[in-house]
């Protein structure tokens, strides 16, 4: 059972980094170098982790470190899951089951996105406002388990409307705009053919991705606050005057990283000032 498995690997984690964790970041492709931002972190590997499955896509190492980040410990998924590498929406979004189990109150998701909007060109960094989920299918499918959260959600306001106005004024004091945009998710992995593109800018959608929304679904089905911010790496099919490669999108995530990096870093560290801030049950134990 998910619950299950979700707090047996809370356990494991638990374990070998004891206390609190005020946050959860999970770093998209080419962005694992956020993690080193971290003091004293401890790393494990997705292979140590009960439950847990293997990354495949390049980009994404797949292990788990939790360290400091001012006075907040942290934990951060470097390599995340995708549902077109096979795996079903419940393996995708398994990390956030954990971080539910382990008592962390929210959690930062990032991504490298190609660009539709026009102002959103390769090397902006994106706050979420929505999404659009598109990949055909719910991660909540399936039967419900009320420990883990309700049957029939509301996403009125998946991305919090408060942690978007913090990370809007840590920008700013970092010296740029951050601007909002609404993700649309795409199963991949495939690009996205021009008409495509064409349809997803009269949905209304600002960037496009392969992830991301099943994450902020099941973060919001557990109660966590999510804070989405991602990374243009491209122009989006038809747009961009050449073919679309994830060598590329890596290249591109490499090059914009470090200011993500300084972006993030800022929040938690803000979040670290909250009376609340590192506040977390510790898991419970399996039943
Ligand atoms: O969303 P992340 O994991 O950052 O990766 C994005 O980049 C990959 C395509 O280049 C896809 O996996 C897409 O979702
Ligand atoms: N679907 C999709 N995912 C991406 N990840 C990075 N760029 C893109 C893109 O243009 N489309």
């Amino acid at each position: 059972m998910l619950y299950t498995r979700a707090s047996e690997a809370a356990n494991v984690i638990a374990g070998r980094a004891p206390g609190p964790i005020g946050a959860g970041v999970v770093l998209g492709s080419g962005l694992g170098g956020l993690a080193d931002r971290l003091s004293d972190p401890v790393a494990m590997p997705y292979a140590e982790l009960p439950h847990f499955p293997m990354t495949t896509v390049a980009g994404h190492p797949g292990r788990l470190l939790i360290g400091g980040i001012g006075g907040l410990r942290v934990a951060m998924f470097q390599g995340r899951f995708h549902h077109y590498e096979g795996h079903d929406l419940e393996c995708v979004t398994f990390p956030i089951r954990v971080l539910h189990r382990l008592g962390v109150p929210r959690v930062i998701l990032t991504a490298a996105t190609g660009g539709i909007r026009d102002d959103l060109g390769p090397g902006s960094i994106v706050c979420l406002s929505d999404h659009l989920n598109l990949m055909g299918v719910s991660p909540l499918r399936g039967r419900n388990d009320d420990r883990l959260g309700p049957r029939f959600l509301d996403l009125s306001e998946v991305y919090s409307s408060r942690l978007r106005s913090l990370a809007r004024e840590e920008a700013a004091r970092l010296g740029f705009v951050l601007p909002e945009g609404v993700y649309a998710c795409m199963p991949g992995p495939n690009y996205e053919t021009p008409a495509e593109i064409r349809m997803l800018r009269a949905l209304g959608a600002d960037v496009v991705g392969m992830s991301t929304v099943p994450e902020a679904i099941v973060a919001r089905h557990s109660g966590l606050e999510v804070l989405g911010l991602v990374i243009v790496t491209n122009w989006a099919a038809g747009i961009s005057p050449a073919p679309l490669s994830h060598a590329e999108v890596i290249e591109a995530s490499l090059a914009v990283g470090g200011r993500l990096a300084d972006l993030i870093d800022a929040v938690l560290r803000r979040l670290s000032t909250e009376p609340d801030a590192g506040r977390s049950p510790v898991p419970v134990p399996v039943p």
